[in-house]
Formats: C-alpha cells, sequence, structure tokens
C-alpha cells in the first residue's frame, strides 16, 4: 500500500487514478511515499525521510525545496502546460479589464443609489469617466514564452494586437508554437520600450525576482499597463505603485493582492485565481497523480523538474529502482553486487541530470534484502527500491 499525503485540495478526478487498493490518501498521514501541493509553502515544513516523490499540481514549484528534495534524492514533479489556457483566458479578461475600465465602471454601478430614472441620469452622467480603449493596433510584449506566454501571444494576434516576445531560452518546440508574426524582442529593455501591456510568464528564480523596478518602469511609454499573473515578486510591487500614482503607467493587473495593492483604483488584483478552472484543477491533478503512480510502482519518471525522464517498459522480472550521484562506476558497482548474488539482469537503463541519476534494473529474481542493502551501502547511492513485480 501507497500512502499519499495531500497538502492542498486536490482535484478528484485526479485522485480517482490512485486506486483505493493500492493507494490511501490523506491530507495528514504518517510516513507518506508521496505529497501531492498545489500551492502550500514546503520551505519550512518537515519532509518526512519516507517520501520518494512530490508532485506540484501546477506549473510553478518555487513553493517547493527542490534543491534540498534533489539533494535527498526525492523526485518533484509539475504539470507542465495543463492550467495554460485557464491562465491566458484571465490574463485576456484583465487586459480587457483595464483598457475598458471594466472594474472600476463596475465599482461605480454597484454604488448607484435611488429610483431607476435617478440611476439611468447617474450613469449617463459619469460613464464618461470610464471611457477605454481598444485592443487591435496595440502592442503587447509577453515575457517568458513557455506553455501560457505561447497562447497569450497567439490569442492576442487573434485579437489584432501586435506582439512581440522575449525569452532568451525558449525551446525549439514552443518557437513552432508560435505564431509566425510574433516579434522577437532583442532584450527585455527593448520589448519594454516598444509595448503598450507587458504580460510575464516567467518562473519565480533568483534571475527573474524584481525583474520589473522602477528604472525598468521608466523604458515603458507613458500609459503602459503590466500584468503579472505568473508569481509575486517578479515585479517591484513599490515601483509599481508610484509609476501608477505618478501617471506613467495606465494600470497594473495581477493574481497577488497585498496591502499596498488591494485597494489601489488602477490596480485589479486578484485573489491568485490564474489556475483555478474545473478544468485547470482536473488537468494538473490528473497528471501530477499519473506520474507519481509511474515512479512509485514502476519507477518511470516523466515531467520532474529535477530528475531526468526515464521510462523502461516492465516485460518480465522484477524491478529495482536505484536514485544515485552522477559519478563514474556507480552501474559496474551495482552490478556487481547483483551477479554476486546470482541476479541476471534482463533489461537496464540509466539516466542523469546535473548531480542525479536514475538506473532502473529489472532482475530475473527477486533481490535479496542483503544485496540491497548492500546496493543501498555503496557510497553515492541516495535509494534502492525493489518494486512489486
Ligand atoms: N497565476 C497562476 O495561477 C499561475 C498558473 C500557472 C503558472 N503560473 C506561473 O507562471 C509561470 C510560467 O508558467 P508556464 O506554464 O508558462 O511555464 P513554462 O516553464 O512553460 O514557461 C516559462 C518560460 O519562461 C522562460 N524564462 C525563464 N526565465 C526567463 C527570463 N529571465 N526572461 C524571459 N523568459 C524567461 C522560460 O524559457 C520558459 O519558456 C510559472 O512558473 C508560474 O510561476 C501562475
Ligand atoms: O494551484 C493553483 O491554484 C495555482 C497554480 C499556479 O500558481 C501554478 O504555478 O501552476
Amino acid at each position: 500500500m501507497f500512502k499519499i499525503q495531500t497538502l492542498n485540495n486536490i482535484s478528484v478526478v485526479g485522485l480517482e487514478r490512485l486506486p483505493r487498493e493500492r493507494y490511501e490518501i490523506a491530507s495528514e498521514i504518517a510516513n507518506p511515499d508521496a505529497i501531492l501541493v498545489r500551492s502550500a509553502n514546503m520551505h519550512d515544513m518537515e519532509i518526512p525521510a519516507s517520501v520518494k516523490a512530490i508532485g506540484r499540481a501546477g506549473a510553478g514549484t518555487n513553493n517547493v525545496p527542490v534543491a534540498e528534495m534533489t539533494r535527498r534524492g526525492v523526485v518533484v514533479f509539475n504539470a507542465p502546460g495543463a492550467n495554460a489556457n485557464a491562465v491566458k483566458e484571465l490574463v485576456l479578461a484583465a487586459m480587457l479589464m483595464a483598457a475598458r475600465n471594466i472594474a472600476q465602471a463596475w465599482r461605480f454601478a454597484c454604488e448607484l443609489q435611488g429610483d431607476d430614472a435617478a440611476i439611468h441620469e447617474a450613469v449617463e452622467a459619469g460613464k464618461k469617466r470610464f471611457v477605454g480603449f481598444e485592443l487591435p493596433g496595440r502592442t503587447l510584449g509577453v515575457v517568458g514564452l513557455g506553455a501560457i506566454g505561447v497562447r497569450v501571444a497567439n490569442a492576442a494576434r487573434a485579437l489584432g494586437m501586435q506582439v512581440i516576445g522575449y525569452d532568451p531560452t525558449i525551446t525549439v518546440q514552443r518557437a513552432w508554437q508560435l505564431a509566425s508574426d510574433v516579434k522577437q524582442a532583442l532584450s527585455l529593455d527593448d520589448l519594454l520600450a516598444r509595448s503598450d501591456f507587458v504580460t510575464f510568464h516567467v518562473p519565480l528564480t533568483d534571475q527573474t525576482r524584481n525583474m520589473i523596478n522602477a528604472e525598468r518602469i521608466r523604458v515603458l511609454p507613458k500609459g503602459a499597463v503590466l500584468l503579472n499573473f505568473s508569481r509575486q515578486g517578479i515585479l517591484d510591487d513599490e515601483a509599481v505603485i508610484a509609476a501608477l500614482d505618478a501617471g506613467h503607467l495606465y494600470a497594473y493587473c495581477c493574481d497577488f493582492p497585498n496591502n499596498r495593492l488591494k485597494g489601489h483604483p488602477r490596480v485589479i488584483a486578484l485573489p491568485h485565481l490564474g489556475a483555478s478552472t474545473k478544468e485547470a484543477e482536473d488537468n494538473c491533478a490528473i497528471m501530477v497523480a499519473d506520474q507519481i503512480r509511474d515512479y512509485l510502482e514502476d519507477g518511470n519518471i516523466t515531467n520532474s523538474v529535477n530528475f531526468p525522464d526515464i521510462i523502461l517498459a516492465r516485460t518480465e522480472g522484477y524491478r529495482l529502482t536505484i536514485v544515485n550521484s552522477n559519478v563514474p562506476n556507480m552501474v559496474g558497482q551495482i552490478s556487481t553486487d547483483l551477479a554476486a548474488a546470482g541476479l541476471n539482469i534482463v533489461d537496464m537503463l540509466n539516466r542523469s541530470r546535473g548531480d542525479i541519476a536514475v538506473t532502473l534494473i529489472d532482475v530475473d529474481q527477486p533481490c535479496p534484502e542483503a544485496t540491497l542493502a548492500q546496493i543501498q551501502a555503496i557510497d553515492g547511492v541516495l535509494s534502492v527500491r525493489q518494486l512489486d513485480a
């Protein structure tokens, strides 16, 4: 029986991928084999030694101590692209809300007093305060052309906007998906100088933290709109508020309210709603549940942010999954121990990523406990598991 701990609400259709006869799932559970998480902060949490895998039912993994998990040999999975359409739709909604002053106008309409005739009069007198502008012909700068950025760029083209993108590490696959008339910015400043709207779709890292500060905001044309549906911390909130107050920025739309942002008349701050659609929640939960199951039951790895992809079809024999440091002679030492126990290797695959390697070995007989212990004792081996046949 595998034990799975959930740290947030994970969609039931995802949890149903883990059959009850093999999986016990609870928010509080001793010695879990794996943890499923959405946005809970795991940095200050004591992660039990029993944990072999963490599944982030979403894109960003900045709430997971990935480097520490790598050192411990724990695989961290995410769900790339599974919520990208949901975020794209919210970004489009935010652009339209900003351009047409929808939040301010709605607030005005909600506060109208008097009978219907008085309301009608106030509407006609007040609506000039909310005159907006249209999107066709305006330029959208997209910073980060991954699963979300590419979708946003292509949708903005379909709305008649000009689109410029900036992503120094764009993948070939994403470049193929991008509408051919999306222009490439030479640098972040080049993109900022040419954009009426700028939207950010990058992970929060040491390189992207505060990538938009007061100096960078000055590069934007007057009246620009900034959109952050990526992570708090990518834009310097104080610099954004100062630029809004000075009239240099027209509006700021984001998914990360705080005390400074939430009441500001030119800020639309939503409660981290980017991935909050039924479809996205289901997609993310299904993807990570399948990945966790494949790893726990067969040792296969797909969509890990810290481990190599490795897939070896189960045919015959008994499988060992070994996580080890990526140094010479690990496979040699492991196979020597297996041979000493009289075990024959039926199939084998070794893959590495950075300092970590994973070895899947199918042997013709169950591996004795003493041999497992011998392999575990090899310098550089982080974990050894014998999987059910
Ligand atoms: N608001 C939400 O609910 C929500 C939902 C999903 C994702 N997100 C956030 O959005 C981020 C992006 O998600 P995604 O699915 O598109 O991820 P992704 O990994 O597919 O794309 C990220 C892209 O950013 C690029 N990038 C990295 N550093 C960059 C830099 N310094 N300058 C320009 N580009 C850079 C990468 O090359 C990559 O193409 C996630 O990391 C997460 O933080 C938020
Ligand atoms: O789970 C959520 O609601 C947010 C997920 C989002 O931040 C992500 O990085 O995918």
